[in-house]
């Protein structure tokens, strides 16, 4: 007989397009979890077979699920991992809570497919969808993809289906762009979903935990969503995925200027890059964030487990082309 879980855990989705800020308010939930005395445990998901952001989440319970992602390529392998790792803990380890963070290409509704799964429903008690949007970028995602019905549904599917929605690096635009913003979510989220604005994802973490998620079923629309598709589009439909990641070996120390300028000749569709690089102006590792066109550079504390690298994420890159750019400017 299948071994089961000793009780239902709460379940958080952490969902939002690439580099809206879902680690950003994970960091803010953890530190809560903390002050609250509560054992969270995380599941992250990344498309490239490396996480260059695992120093992040150091003293937690982490599983790592990399080179896929849950929605589609690894659903089932998620649901099998998530339930042996609940089933591999020791009483004492089991944790209060789990946050799921998607790769941000992630119809959420997939998630919730695989957190449904008949393993898992004795372990799993899916609380919220959580949905982080980037205000600086979300009427550009709108025009540079309008061509793209896979990029444009991911993007509408992580707003219809949440039940929290936070709009956030409101810090990055004018009041005029905010309130754009607002009014397309407003247009397209579900009436009960609150709708939160914040800076660097800083929200009342209370009434983000206790918003409950409700699957709104009637007729037809199964999975609760208002989209204009048929809610079996969630299943087995997305398996071509045309987001890459790109992983590049940065085994020198690159210029910041240098790195900033080649960075914004990239192509549009290039909409996130992470990474572990070293500079020339200054000794140690810096965690290398790219998003919503900005580069930021966080010196690393402790010496990394992996080797400097940049992973760039986006839609139908060229990836030869882009690897032998960066060689040429900064290898060779
Ligand atoms: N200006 C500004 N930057 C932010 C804000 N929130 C997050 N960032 C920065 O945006 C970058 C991406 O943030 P993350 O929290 O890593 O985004 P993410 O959604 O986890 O990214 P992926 O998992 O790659 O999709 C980081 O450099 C953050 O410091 C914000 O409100 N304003």
């Amino acid at each position: 007989m299948e071994e089961t879980c000793l009780r239902k855990i709460p379940s958080y989705i952490i969902t939002g397009f690439l580099g809206s800020g879902k680690t950003t308010i994970l960091q803010k939930i953890l530190d809560y979890c903390r002050k609250k005395s509560l054992k969270p445990a995380i599941v992250l998901n990344e498309i490239g077979d490396i996480n260059v952001e695992q120093g992040l989440f150091q003293d937690n319970q982490v599983l790592e699920m990399l080179n896929g992602c849950i929605c589609c390529s690894i659903q089932g392998d998620f649901t099998r991992e998530l339930h042996s790792f609940l089933l591999s803990l020791d009483e004492k380890d089991v944790p209060d809570v789990i946050f799921i963070e998607g790769t941000g290409i992630a119809n959420p509704l997939e998630i919730v497919d695989g957190l449904t799964d008949p393993l898992l429903i004795e372990c799993i008690d899916l609380f919220s969808i959580v949905n982080i949007i980037d205000a600086s970028k979300y009427l550009e995602y709108q025009s540079i993809f309008s061509s793209s019905k896979e990029v444009r549904s991911v993007l509408k599917a992580q707003v219809t289906t949440s039940s929290f929605i936070i709009v956030n690096k409101v810090d990055l635009v004018t009041e005029k762009v905010k309130e754009k913003v607002l009014k397309k979510v407003t247009s397209q989220k579900r009436g009960e979903t609150p709708l939160v604005e914040a800076s660097y994802g800083e929200v009342d973490i209370n009434q983000l935990l206790e918003q409950r998620f409700v699957i709104n079923r009637k007729g037809e629309d199964t999975c609760g969503c208002s989209s204009d598709h048929s809610c079996d589009e969630h299943i087995g439909h997305h398996h071509n995925h045309s987001f890459q990641a790109v992983k590049i070996e940065v085994p020198k120390p690159v210029e910041r200027i240098k790195l900033e300028k080649w960075l914004k000749q990239l192509p549009e569709t290039i909409i996130r890059g992470k990474g572990i690089i070293q500079l020339t102006e200054t000794v140690g590792s810096f965690q290398f964030q790219f998003a919503s066109k900005q580069l930021h550079l966080n010196r690393v504390k402790e010496l990394p487990k992996i080797d400097p690298c940049l992973i760039l994420i986006g839609v139908d890159i060229n990836s030869s082309e882009i690897r032998q750019s960066f060689h040429q400017e900064f290898i060779k």
